[in-house]
């Protein structure tokens, strides 16, 4: 072996002091790496004010904005990276690609440099070794050359291309720097930038109040969030932004630690554990929550996945084997698979969101036992964290950082905390109460899930509970002529799409029912449908422009369909809170809506307390023109006579069918004791109602095929309401060309031609239009009640005693006889 030579010795310990300082470099990362430390040992809310000093009342508590434990600032991220050029980015982008070229050109350099350090070969006889040493030389000297001119060659085109691209992308970047523009409301949130892509995808111009308010807190301070505001407002994305917020940043984190220590990535991001359980009092909020978080999630790749009763067995299982890291669900059927060990669903130790969503609803009668044994299985997030943050001092995982706080958040429309819920939350005397009563245990719930007392409180129901974009009407009318209005409403303005609520399911049938015989295609949703039907109604509606859904109440929370125009209060609910939610199908998000309450006078004095309880001194009387009204009775009579005896029939036959099927069932025959006579006449009478029947029909059909006319009809005047769409379109046609005729004829001709219904067939058109504003006086409401009812008795007893007295006056007359 050959002693090296003295500058290469030199050269052989410069190395292995920068090695061994390398190594000493990692050494100390892994043992004390500050990074590392601070992840661990992070207090999530550090910048939030001094809990004994904090108020305790019930307050709006916004977060400061802070950046706080394992939460990446934007500054770290890099838009490129997600080929999202944000405003402001193009400067890394430049920075980016020099930085690029300068680390080429480095790896060129260093190769050439380690072919200059590249050990010595052993050495070979003196003649042919100094021969080989000079051919080497000239070889590395020519390969140096090569090397140099081909990063010589590379930079020139790159330079070429650079500018190139550098104009491309400045012509990008002036074009999305545009379209991002109309997004730097957003900016304040600080979102990561994947998410920002898909804001701008889905061209959600500004954060609604309740997200600007909520995602500081929930995703960059950490903390837990009790949140309510109007119905509409975005809730979903308020909790659904914060978790994805999160989920990026940990996955990042994980990535750069990964990167440091070059160890397995599944190591530090664990894949297939479930990272947030959001949960919903009904399956169609949780399938529309999941399809709106899913459309977040398309550019993130996180999975989102619905659990609720009424899906196949196989489905969910499919669904679960896919281990997502989101899971949406109703507790009845998320209890059922929690109880029965569903591995993906116990598996809770790195569960890093609890949500409950509509979370005064949930604690109603059915929800709060199921609700209550899912978060007793969730794991502690308190008093764990300490000895986790210890054993994983050295290793910081994506579960452990998750597992150091789960995060709460309850939201909800309408929300009522005591005013030392605070206090409650701090001394953990909530933890023993059984209540399930109203809404106190939507606190219980809070403390038991693991809300901290330091839990950001937003409140936006103060001001107004109701969409601000929400008109609201009525139309005082008799209980039996409630069907009428609604079918003057429906045909007159039919435009948009419209949800009508009653309480009953009597009352649903009865309506769709009708609505149907008068020619309107109807869907209809009630809780005792299947749940196949019911998204299949709920398809049926969401696919029609024009389309009405008739409903009880259990599509009054949460459904969220585009482009509800109107709102028809059929019955009044029983609770202020349910008028809320049902009014809030409409005038969602920045659009507007209308509602329409049919108050009978047995209505009255509960409408009056509803208007009192939101604060409403006056509310406008829905426009009518009692013109259409004789018109409108005339059909509906005729429907209500067809619905009559086609329900008798159907009746008939279903318990013929089920005396049929039944003795079949028995092996039985069933034999008909009708006398010839009696049969005969059965048969005749069938026949007359069958051709009643369809004399109705006919009588409706030739009503149904005319367009609905006020009863002062002047064909110089056509309606366009009841007129299908094609008519009504050859109208608007007609109209617009008459218009443009009259704009050269002058002013005065334009009026000539009028399509009546046209210029409010919206009902919100109509209401503003020409809605009077009604005073709303609860106590003379109800006074005009006990006065119209006394009224009532008092004729009543009138009645019954002059009927008494004519037939005393009989009897007395016969006795006479
Ligand atoms: N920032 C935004 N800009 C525009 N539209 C938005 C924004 N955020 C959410 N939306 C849209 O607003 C609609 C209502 O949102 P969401 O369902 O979250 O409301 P909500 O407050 O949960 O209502 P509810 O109390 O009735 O369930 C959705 O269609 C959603 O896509």
């Amino acid at each position: 072996m050959s002693t090296p030579s003295p500058p290469q010795r030199q050269q052989e310990e410069k190395q292995s002091v920068s090695l061994s300082k390398k190594k000493n470099q990692k050494r100390k990362r892994t043992k004390h790496d500050p990074e590392l430390e601070r992840l661990d040992s992070l207090p999530w809310n550090s910048s939030l004010p001094n809990e004994e000093e904090e108020d305790d009342t019930f307050s709006l508590f916004i977060g400061s904005g802070d950046l706080d434990g394992g939460f990446l600032s934007l500054e770290e991220i890099d838009e490129s990276d997600y080929g999202l050029d944000v405003p402001g980015a193009k400067k890394k982008i430049s920075n980016k690609n020099s930085k690029l070229k300068k680390q080429k050109l480095e790896e060129v350099t260093e190769g050439s440099r380690e072919d200059a350090e590249a050990e010595p070969e052993p050495e070979p006889a003196e003649g042919m070794a100094e021969e080989k040493n000079v051919k080497a030389k000239k070889k590395k000297k020519k390969s140096k050359k090569k090397k140099a001119k081909a990063v010589q060659q590379e930079d020139e085109s790159a330079t070429v291309i650079d500018s190139k691209d550098d104009e491309k992308e400045q012509m990008l970047y002036e074009d999305e720097a545009e379209a991002y523009a109309e997004f730097y409301a957003w900016n304040e949130l600080r979102l990561h930038p994947l998410l920002m892509k898909s804001i701008s995808r889905l061209g959600f111009k500004e954060p609604t109040p309740i997200q600007r308010t909520c995602i500081p807190a929930a995703a960059h301070q950490g903390k837990d969030v009790i949140g309510a505001a109007e119905t509409g407002s975005g809730k979903t994305l308020a909790f659904g932004l914060p978790i994805f917020q999160r989920l990026l940043e940990e996955r990042e984190k994980a990535a750069n630690m990964l990167e440091e220590k070059g160890e397995e990535a599944g190591k530090y991001a664990p894949k297939g554990v479930l990272r947030a359980l959001i949960i919903t009092p009904t399956r169609e909020l949780t399938l529309q929550i999941t399809d709106h978080l899913k459309e977040f999630a398309k550019d993130i790749n996180v999975r989102v996945v619905p659990i609720v009763g009424g899906m196949s067995a196989e489905k969910q299982e499919r669904l679960l084997k896919t281990r997502p890291e989101v899971i949406v669900g109703t507790p009845g059927r998320l209890w059922e698979l929690m109880s029965g060990g569903e591995k993906h669903l116990v598996e809770l130790h790195s569960l890093s969101f609890f949500v409950l969503d509509e979370a005064d609803r949930m604690v109603e009668a059915g929800h709060f036992r199921e609700l209550q044994s899912i978060i007793e299985m969730l794991p502690m997030t308190s008093g764990t964290t300490e000895g986790q943050s210890q054993d994983t001092q050295n290793c910081v995982t994506v579960s452990s950082l998750s597992r150091k706080k789960r995060q709460t958040f309850v939201f909800s429309a309408t929300l009522a905390l005591s005013a030392d819920f605070r206090k409650k939350l701090k001394r953990g005397s909530l933890k023993s109460k059984q209540s399930t009563d109203g809404l106190n245990s939507i606190e219980i719930l809070s403390e038991r899930a693991g809300m901290k007392p330091n839990a950001a409180i937003v409140d936006l129901t103060n001001a107004s509970i109701l969409a601000k974009n929400l008109e609201e009407s009525f139309i005082e009318c008799r209980e039996e002529d409630k069907d009428a209005y609604l079918y003057y409403i429906l045909s007159i303005h039919g435009e948009g799409r419209t949800i009508v609520f009653c309480t009953s399911i009597a009352a649903l049938r009865h309506i769709s029912s009708i609505l149907r015989i008068l020619g309107i295609n109807v869907s209809t949703l009630h809780a005792q449908m299947q749940q196949r039907a019911r998204l299949k109604a709920i398809d049926r509606f969401r696919a029609n422009e024009h389309g009405i859904l008739v409903a009880t109440d259990v599509a009054a929370r949460g459904l969220d369909i585009p482009g509800v125009r109107t709102v028809v209060h059929y019955q009044l609910p029983h609770s202020a809170e349910v008028y809320v939610h049902r009014s809030g199908r409409t005038a969602r998000a920045s659009s507007d809506g209308c509602s329409i309450a049919l108050i009978s006078p047995n209505d009255s004095a509960k409408f009056a307390s509803l208007c009192k309880s939101f604060a409403k001194e006056s509310i406008k009387h829905f426009p009518l023109e009692s013109s259409y009204m004789p018109e409108v009775m005339k059909r509906l009579s005729l429907a209500c006579q067809i619905d009559k005896i086609s329900r008798k029939d159907s009746q008939e036959r279903a318990n013929k069918s089920w005396l049929e099927r039944s003795a079949e069932s028995l092996e039985l025959v069933v034999e008909n004791y009708d006398s010839e006579e009696e049969r005969v006449k059965n048969f005749k009478q069938k026949k007359a109602s069958s051709n009643h029947l369809k004399k109705l029909q006919q009588e409706l059909n030739g009503l149904l095929s005319r367009p609905l006319r006020p009863k002062t009809f002047s064909h110089r005047y056509p309606t366009a309401a009841g007129v299908t769409h094609l008519i009504q379109h050859q109208f608007e046609e007609l109209a617009k060309q008459n218009g443009d005729d009259n704009l050269v004829l002058g002013e005065n001709k334009r009026r000539k031609m009028v399509v009546i219904g046209q210029d409010c067939v919206e009902p919100l058109q109509a209401l503003r239009s020409a809605g009077r504003e009604v005073h709303m006086d609860v106590k003379e409401r109800v006074e005009k009640r006990r006065n119209a009812e006394s009224l009532r008795r008092k004729r009543k007893e009138e009645k019954k005693r002059l009927r008494d007295q004519r037939r005393k006056q009989k009897k007395q007359s016969q006795g006479r006889e």
